[in-house]
């Protein structure tokens, strides 16, 4: 057993916990600003299915996705974030969009509609 814990009569050593906290807390704010950009991209992404909808374009647009993919592990290799990673998340995002686009061609009825504002993770 080591003895960096257990200056606390078996619990932890304040310092220790005092670090976690610190940083739990920048873990919390990164936490709370990953949903508010997810919120903005999900806005943006419900107008884009709109607008595709309006126009009979497809929901999926596969060589978008190979740029994106190709950008966004380009980013994370230079940000040292694992590059895999990064596009897993990404498709994990992309799948979510093409539901919701798809979720909305179907209520326009193949015939068109407007372009709405859609609201963050809204599927109208
Ligand atoms: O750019 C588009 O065409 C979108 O529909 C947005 C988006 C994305 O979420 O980034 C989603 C689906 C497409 O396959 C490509 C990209």
């Amino acid at each position: 057993m080591t003895t960096s814990n257990t200056g606390n009569a078996g619990g932890v050593d304040p310092a220790v916990r005092a670090e976690l906290a610190r940083l739990r807390e920048s873990i919390d704010n990164i936490d709370a600003a990953v949903v508010h950009m997810l919120a903005e991209r999900f806005k943006c992404t419900q107008q884009v299915g709109h607008l595709k909808a309006a126009h009979q374009l497809p929901p999926a647009d596969p060589s978008r996705e190979a740029q994106q993919i190709a950008r966004l592990r380009s980013l994370a290799g230079n940000a040292r974030l694992d590059p895999a990673f990064a596009e897993k998340l990404l498709n994990f995002i992309i799948a979510e969009v093409i539901r919701h686009h798809e979720s909305i061609a179907d209520s326009a009825g193949g015939t068109g509609g407007t372009v709405g504002t859609g609201g963050a993770g809204s599927r109208e």
